[in-house]
């Protein structure tokens, strides 16, 4: 990837199995450039969100499950790193929006720091969570309802104050997983926007089923195809003039 020039990420031969018949994702590298949005696109079960977990080592929670390769952050192995420090800096946003039920709108901000066992004063709280919310522009209007559940916020609202809650542990690099497939069509515009705004603070990688949106929000493109990356380019090129004839046909609405 010669012209990645200030890599974040760097994925070498990263292969995937969860058992031992077939190969999730297969000999992925891959490098990401820092400060960009990149979408990762392909058919159902192509791999993307396997890839996507490996990234933030979600993979450890299944039994039986193999990986191999290699995922430097910032030049350092991440599998190497203590699980909990790694995603520190690997955050990660799921489908649904999944704020902790039992938990305040504040305290859902803060919960990486409480899961992690960091005890702030309450002014550098206070700091954070109204930071955090103005980053994902929650905080209008969530002001005077700090101390009420997050799930009583909309789907859109909820899935920003997700957005904050990843952010608030100030990561390197957010994960999403098809971020806005449960949000109506003008929550998915309000993400979108945020994503781009985001971006000046932290790299985004995002798997969509959504081509459009990959075409509207993203720098750079992977598509995927039964656990190979078959191409990676800058968007504008794989929209444009794709190399593979799979990434054609799917492009074109071809391939499901
Ligand atoms: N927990 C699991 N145990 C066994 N196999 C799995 C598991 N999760 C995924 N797979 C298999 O791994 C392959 C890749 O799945 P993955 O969910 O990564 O694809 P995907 O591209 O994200 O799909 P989708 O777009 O439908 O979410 C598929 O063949 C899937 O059946």
């Amino acid at each position: 990837m010669e012209d990645i020039l200030n890599p974040i990420l760097e994925i070498k031969d990263l292969c995937v199995s969860y058992t031992s018949k077939v190969m999730a994702v297969k000999h992925v590298t891959v490098a990401i450039e820092k400060n960009s949005i990149t979408a990762i696109m392909g058919p159902s079960g192509c791999g993307k969100s396997t890839l996507l977990r490996a990234i933030n080592r979600m993979h450890e929670l299944y039994r039986n499950i193999r990986v191999t390769g290699e995922i430097l952050l910032n030049g350092e192995d991440v599998m190497e790193m203590d699980p909990t420090e790694e995603r520190r800096h690997i955050g990660m946003v799921f489908q649904r929006p999944n704020p902790f039920p039992t938990m305040s709108i504040y305290d859902n901000v803060l919960a990486g720091y409480k899961l992690n066992g960091i005890r702030l004063p309450k002014s550098k709280k206070d700091e954070i969570v109204e930071t955090n919310l103005r980053n994902v522009a929650l905080w209008d209007e969530v002001k005077d309802s700090l101390n009420k559940r997050g799930t009583f916020l909309s789907g859109g609202q909820q899935q920003r104050l997700c957005i904050a809650r990843a952010l608030a542990l100030r990561p390197d690099v957010l994960l999403m997983d098809e971020p806005t497939s449960a949000l109506d069509p003008i929550a998915t515009k309000y993400c979108e926007e945020l994503m781009d705004d985001l971006k000046k603070q932290v790299t985004i990688l995002i798997v969509t089923h959504n081509m459009s949106q990959a075409k509207r929000i993203s720098d750079r493109s992977m598509f995927m195809f039964l656990g190979d990356l078959i191409e990676y380019d800058d968007t504008t090129t794989m929209f444009s003039h794709p190399k593979d004839p799979r990434t054609l046909s799917y492009l074109n609405g071809k391939m499901g």
